[in-house]
């Protein structure tokens, strides 16, 4: 896709689709539930849809109309052999989140997904899920395609994880539902919780201190009533593509504001992002609210810490951001990084040094230094769609036309993504 930047700016307000992970969490919690459950503003990227062929594999009942989808729960234990391999497609939320559910049936499944998820790390859920008892196997111990038999027993453990990551601590949670006495989960930093927010509105016995989560098995989930908040990850393209492209000035509406999600508005502002919040409220135990985001004149900035989970899946839009910014910014503490989709931090730093950018890539991170000025060019994404929107929105504000290889893997998370752009460009 050609993308002509320069003298484009962003004006008016719009409404980005359903969060992805809250989507695929009330899909699962949905199908272990018993009774209807009604998820509204569902968010229909090709991820979300992978989590819903999956249950419907397994014989859960699971009807879309337009965004709104609807799950008859057959219960903690309904769920049914599947007749064929699970695939998860592109998404590494539904193999880890599923693989905790599937160790705790009595039957036998398989999954596998796309080349990206086959190179992705499943140790780090089959190393605390054989603590438990299950009985799960990957290629090489390490990698999908998964192979996951019934267990005697699983018991709960208490695993202190060595790296944050939402979906290892989802995996254990959902395994726990089915696990005798307590399933404990340290986390090193607060990864995102919609896991233990949801599991609680649909009536699981869970408690969060700190940075500790215990859930126990015996409380039987009852359907709900979802309403997914905006997804701040996507919203996030939009935020950055407001401040750097002079003259916009752009309202995000109803957007998920969740604490352990808002690190790219701490960042965003400490750059000297104009940012503003209005119309907070609470819908089904998630904040949501509307971002106001007018252009602005922006700094570097260091990011690392326990800020690092709160805007993981945003650092490719920061490092945009970074690039036009004055003065020099550092990210680290981002390994995470390197096993994604693709590898973030290196795709970012080949592509944005091919746009002229001064940037330097690091074991953890990286090390940008801003220019005022970036080129066209000819661009890869490594069929990633956050590598996809970021330089989408950095090729808008480049002087002259980009190419970009493809644009197709963004469906996965933004299937309007374009649509939208093109309701606000002017
Ligand atoms: O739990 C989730 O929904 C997610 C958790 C994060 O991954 P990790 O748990 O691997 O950090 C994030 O990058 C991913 O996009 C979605
Ligand atoms: C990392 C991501 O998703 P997943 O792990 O579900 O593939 C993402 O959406 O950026």
């Amino acid at each position: 896709m050609k993308i002509k930047g320069g003298n484009v700016y962003l004006k008016g307000e719009i409404e980005v689709p359903g969060d992805k992970s809250i989507s695929h969490r009330a899909i699962m919690i949905g199908a272990l539930s018993d009774g209807r459950t009604e998820v509204h503003n569902f968010l229909l990227g090709k991820d979300c849809l992978s989590t819903v062929e999956c249950f419907r594999n397994m014989g859960v009942n699971i009807d879309i109309k337009k965004n709104k989808v609807f799950i008859e729960g057959p219960g903690l234990k309904g769920l049914k052999e599947p007749k064929k391999t699970l695939n998860v497609g592109n998404s590494g939320t539904t193999i880890r989140l599923l693989s905790g559910i599937l160790a705790g049936q009595n039957f036998t499944s398989y999954i596998t997904g796309d080349k990206s998820i086959q190179r992705r790390p499943m140790d780090r859920i089959i190393t605390p899920l054989r603590k438990m008892g299950a009985n799960i196997k990957g290629k090489d111990d390490k990698f999908a395609p998964l192979e996951i038999r019934p267990s005697n027993r699983l018991k709960g453990i208490t695993y202190k994880q060595p790296v944050a990551s939402a979906q290892v601590k989802s995996c254990l949670l959902f395994a726990g539902l089915y696990s005798e006495g307590i399933t404990k989960v340290i986390q090193p930093k607060i990864s995102r919780d919609h896991t233990e927010r949801m599991l609680k509105y649909f009536g699981a016995d869970i408690k969060v201190t700190g940075n500790e989560v215990y859930i126990k098995s015996g409380n039987k989930l009852k359907g709900k009533k979802v309403i997914v908040p905006g997804d701040i990850s996507s919203a996030a393209f939009f935020m950055v593509a407001a401040l750097i492209l002079k003259g916009s000035k752009l309202t995000l509406k109803n957007v998920g504001l969740n604490e352990t999600r808002t690190g790219i508005i701490d960042v965003l502002k400490a750059m000297g992002g104009n940012i503003k919040i209005s119309n907070l409220k609470t819908v089904n135990n998630e904040p949501i609210g509307d971002i106001h985001v007018k252009h602005s004149k922006l700094k570097g900035v260091t990011i690392e810490g326990d800020l690092i989970p709160r805007l993981i899946d945003e650092i490719p839009i920061i490092a945009v951001a970074a690039s036009v910014a004055e003065g020099t910014t550092i990210i680290k503490d981002a390994s995470e990084l390197k096993v994604k989709e693709s590898n973030r931090i290196k795709a970012m730093v080949d592509e944005l040094t091919k746009m002229g950018v001064d940037i330097e890539e690091r074991e953890d991170g990286m090390i940008i230094k801003g220019n005022k000025k970036l080129n066209s060019a000819f661009l890869k994404t490594y069929a990633d769609h956050r590598i996809a929107m970021s330089l989408s929105i950095a090729s808008l504000y480049a002087d002259g036309e980009s190419e970009l290889e493809e644009t197709d893997s963004i469906a996965v998370s933004f299937p309007n993504f374009f649509n939208l752009v093109d309701k606000v460009k002017s």
